[in-house]
């Protein structure tokens, strides 16, 4: 895994990667910053033409139906950035495009090979703009490629290898360091960190008084929200919800609440500001994740079960409102005896968005939409 690790670095400052697959040879750079010169660059280096790899996400908001996950599409000699960015991410890509530039995109795409799953793949580690600027090593420049790749400065990675990078494998957290931290509304507090293998994320977990005696732990997951939790940001309920958490937490005598590395439910603090600005432009918390690329939801929570068995935790008493947190705990075998509901409150800003993840994502928000009436 180790040059996966590098290659996200890399293409997180601008440069291009490798992907090899067999004898596919794919050269990857990401969408963001200077996509034009990249484009060109890309051809340049590998002798084919450079293609624009797009997710299903992003290809039905173009109005496109994908067969998989994700398909390619071939650019002209001569792209520009603007209608690069318009295809890879822009909220109204028909404007830019002219109908017949969309129609002719919609005709040009080619099925995904595995090199371009596995740049796709990296970029959301990367938390970048879940899109690719891709091109096929030719032939004739196969050797020069390979000169640059042993002298170091090409990272090249296995399509496979890339390809499972957004996976876990359970007990991969390593358990770094802890110390006590007494909070405002929880004195007895410790905050224990644990570190994903790759070194690229760190999560936290913040025990309690002494849960390990009861039945049934007192356990919040929270995603982080750098906006909510640490701003109080009026767009959403996080910063509200979390310190309600502890102070419920401590209230029924102890608990742990999980800190989770999962900004913009999965998408990255980048993009979660790319999604507010489409908001204000009409669209829902949904829908403006899907104009960018992204599902309704990208978290994963193995992170958490890994966090609970280290901690010697198998039965919970699980405060959220998120069906998929409850079913995720009991995929990863942690029995969920009771959900308990925890709310912020609602506001002229966090209205729409509330109101879009109980109508469109099943959260169990009833209440708080009732007590408003
Ligand atoms: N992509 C995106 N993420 C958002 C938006 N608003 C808030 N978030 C993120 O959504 C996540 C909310 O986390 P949580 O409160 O733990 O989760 P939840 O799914 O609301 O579930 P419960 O609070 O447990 O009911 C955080 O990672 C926020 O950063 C938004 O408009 N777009
Ligand atoms: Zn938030």
């Amino acid at each position: 895994m180790h040059q996966v690790e590098r290659a996200i670095f890399d293409l997180r400052r601008g440069l291009p990667v490798l992907i090899a697959d067999g004898d596919d040879w794919v050269l990857v750079q990401a969408v963001e910053g200077d996509a034009e010169a990249a484009a060109a660059r890309l051809g340049e280096l590998s002798g084919g033409a450079p293609a624009l790899v797009l997710s299903r996400h992003r290809l039905a908001a173009l109005g496109v139906e994908a067969t998989g996950e994700a398909a390619r599409l071939p650019l002209p000699d001569d792209v520009a950035a603007s209608r690069l960015a318009a295809l890879a991410y822009a909220a109204s890509p028909a404007a830019p495009l002219g109908r017949t530039g969309l129609a002719a995109c919609r005709a040009a795409l080619e099925a995904a090979a595995p090199t371009d799953l596995a740049a796709l793949a990296l970029m959301r580690r990367a938390l970048l703009i879940p899109a690719a600027l891709v091109a096929r090593v030719a032939a004739t420049r196969r050797e020069a490629i390979a000169a640059v790749r042993a002298d170091g400065s090409l990272l090249a990675v296995e399509a496979a290898q890339a390809a499972r990078c957004l996976e876990g494998t359970p007990g991969m957290l390593r358990r770094v360091s802890e110390a006590r931290i007494p909070l405002a509304d929880a004195d007895d507090c410790r905050f224990i960190l644990f570190r994903e293998p790759d070194g690229l994320r760190e999560h936290v977990a913040v025990v309690i008084g002494d849960p390990a005696s009861a039945a049934a732990v007192p356990l919040r997951l929270h995603s982080a929200c750098l906006t909510g939790d640490l701003f109080g940001s009026l767009r959403c309920d996080c910063g509200e919800q979390l310190r309600n958490a502890v102070a419920e937490i401590e209230a029924l005598g102890g608990g742990v609440l999980l800190y989770l590395a999962q900004e913009g439910r999965g998408i990255g603090l980048a993009n979660k500001l790319r999604a507010y600005t489409l908001q204000d432009a009409g669209l829902d918390t949904l829908d403006a994740d899907q104009v960018l690329g992204f599902g309704e939801d990208e978290r994963r929570y193995g992170v958490a079960v890994d966090m609970l068995d280290a901690l010697g935790i198998r039965r919970v008493q699980l405060m959220t409102n998120n069906p998929l947190k409850m079913a995720a705990l009991a995929r990863g075998g942690i029995e969920v005896v009771e959900r308990q509901a925890l709310y912020g409150s609602l506001n002229d800003h966090n209205h729409r968005y509330l109101s879009a993840k109980a109508e469109r994502a099943g959260h169990l928000l009833d209440e708080v939409f009732r007590v408003r009436r």
